[in-house]
């Protein structure tokens, strides 16, 4: 094994060398990149070992466009011409389970009639086409306009865009899939002592014919990262998955994965290091701008779905809480509520009259009053018991499957970003405080 990578490593730092002085900039593809810093290698026999000397995007549709037609190959490509538009989800995989459960939570349930099929349809937005993708398809799909929409996590799309100017990103924040991707160095042998990103870049074992041998699958975040912090000598290497084996195996030094809960780090002996968190990241929303500005359909559907996540995902926080109070008028019972901690709800209790009409409740001293307020699910159980000290009783929680704002800011700001008038897209008042309890 090790004579075998020894062998793919070597001749990846001479091609390095060789390619990176006899081929023009232009026919390379990456003319403003530094050119003595990283390499791109391939633990596998895949067709990105045939490019050495650090690749723009690995073995994709760019990748065959560009070097087919040379640098511009995104611009003039041209998608087919269509008649829906379309939405990308990931086919697989985690995020393909928690982006179907978030769309069914927001009620825009997918419905797919044949699992062996990639097409399916949201009844309840009855113009958009739903295709089922690996997670990095969507992203190139997107940026070819062949889909319009689509949901990726964070690393994917930062990996696969390269900053695209033909991508906004319209929700950043969908709730899942949250990781972040770490670099993962041995906790024993020679990097024991390294506890820091300078502490690595330092070490004087890297130099042009032992450079540093991370592997990963994000080579283009890879490549940027060790270029900003001045690492010299690195080579890239590229494995379909188990990264965290290639360190005890001999085969890398160290990784570059998604982390999430550390334990497979952990269970493999690897460990984070200070200034080693490269990204975090999690579900987002993204659109191809060429088509947001050419169909205003599309813009009414994104517009509904920034509503239905943000509304979803704040309801997601939060319990309805209705009490029924004692006390002598509505004023009283808020004075009370406004006062005790953890009872105020969003901006404040809604109060209403409770209609009891037995022989008991006319001769009672107190009129009841119920009193609805939205309380943290983290902090339901000290509202539960400051509303029974307050006198409440009967009192009623709920989950809450929306929290609609007037208008969400994050719709405000993509209008920004699109160069369009709020006046024509809004909701009407461009005020973003909820009117909730
Ligand atoms: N441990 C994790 N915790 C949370 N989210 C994760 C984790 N690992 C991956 N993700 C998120 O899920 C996305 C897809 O990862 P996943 O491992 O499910 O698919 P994949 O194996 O990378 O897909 P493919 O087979 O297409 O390469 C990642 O891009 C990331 O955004
Ligand atoms: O910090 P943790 O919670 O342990 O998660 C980290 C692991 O999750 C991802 O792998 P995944 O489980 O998706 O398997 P894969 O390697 O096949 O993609 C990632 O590649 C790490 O190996």
């Amino acid at each position: 094994m090790q004579t075998v990578l020894g062998r793919q490593v070597s001749s990846a730092t001479s091609f390095r060398s060789q390619a990176l002085s006899a081929a023009p900039a232009v026919a390379r593809g990456h003319a403003a990149r530094p050119r003595h810093l990283v390499v791109s290698a391939s633990l596998t026999r895949r067709p990105e070992d045939e490019v050495l000397g650090g690749k723009p995007l690995m073995n994709s549709m760019d990748d065959e466009a560009s070097n087919a037609l040379g640098a511009g190959a995104v611009q003039s490509y041209k998608p087919a011409p269509r008649s829906s538009l379309r939405m990308g989800l990931p086919s697989k995989g985690r995020m393909a389970e928690d982006t179907m459960d978030l769309l069914k939570d927001c009620a825009l349930s997918v419905y797919k009639p044949n699992p062996r099929q990639y097409v399916a349809k949201i009844p309840q937005i009855p113009g958009l086409e739903v295709w089922f993708q690996r997670a990095s398809d969507v992203v190139r799909k997107l940026r070819y306009g062949d889909i319009d929409l689509g949901i990726v996590g964070t690393d994917m799309f930062q990996e696969l865009t390269d900053g695209d100017p033909d991508l906004v990103v319209c929700h950043e924040a969908l709730g899942f899939g949250q990781c972040h991707l770490a670099l993962g160095v041995p906790m024993t042998g020679k990097f024991a002592d390294i506890t820091s990103l300078e502490q690595l870049r330092d070490m004087p074992d890297w130099t042009p014919d032992t450079p540093l041998r991370v592997v990963t699958g994000y080579h283009n975040i890879a490549r940027r990262f060790f270029a900003k912090h001045g690492f010299k000598h690195v080579v890239l290497l590229s494995a379909d998955g188990a990264l965290e084996a290639a360190p005890a195996m001999g085969s890398a030094d160290i990784i570059l994965d998604l982390v999430s809960t550390g334990v497979t780090l952990r269970e493999n002996n690897l460990r984070e290091i200070e200034g080693g968190n490269i990204l975090e990241s999690q579900g987002i929303l993204v659109a191809n701008r060429k088509s947001l500005l050419a169909h205003p359909e599309l813009l009414e559907i994104v517009h509904e779905l920034i509503e239905r996540f943000d509304g979803h995902l704040k309801a997601e926080q939060f319990y309805s809480v209705i009490a029924n109070m004692r006390g002598d008028s509505p004023e009283q019972v808020a004075d009370l509520l406004l006062t005790a901690p953890g009872l105020q709800g969003l901006q404040g209790p809604t109060i209403a009259n409770v209609y009891n009409r037995s022989p008991e409740a006319k001769n009672a001293q107190h009129h009841f009053y119920a009193a609805t307020i939205c309380v943290r699910k983290k902090q339901l159980y000290a509202a539960v018991k400051a509303l029974q000290k307050l006198g409440g009783s009967g009192v009623l929680v709920q989950p809450m499957t929306y929290i609609f704002d007037e208008e969400p800011a994050r719709w405000t700001k993509l209008l920004a970003t699109l160069g369009l008038d709020p006046a024509q897209y809004g909701n009407g008042n461009g005020n973003g405080n909820g009117a909730a309890h």
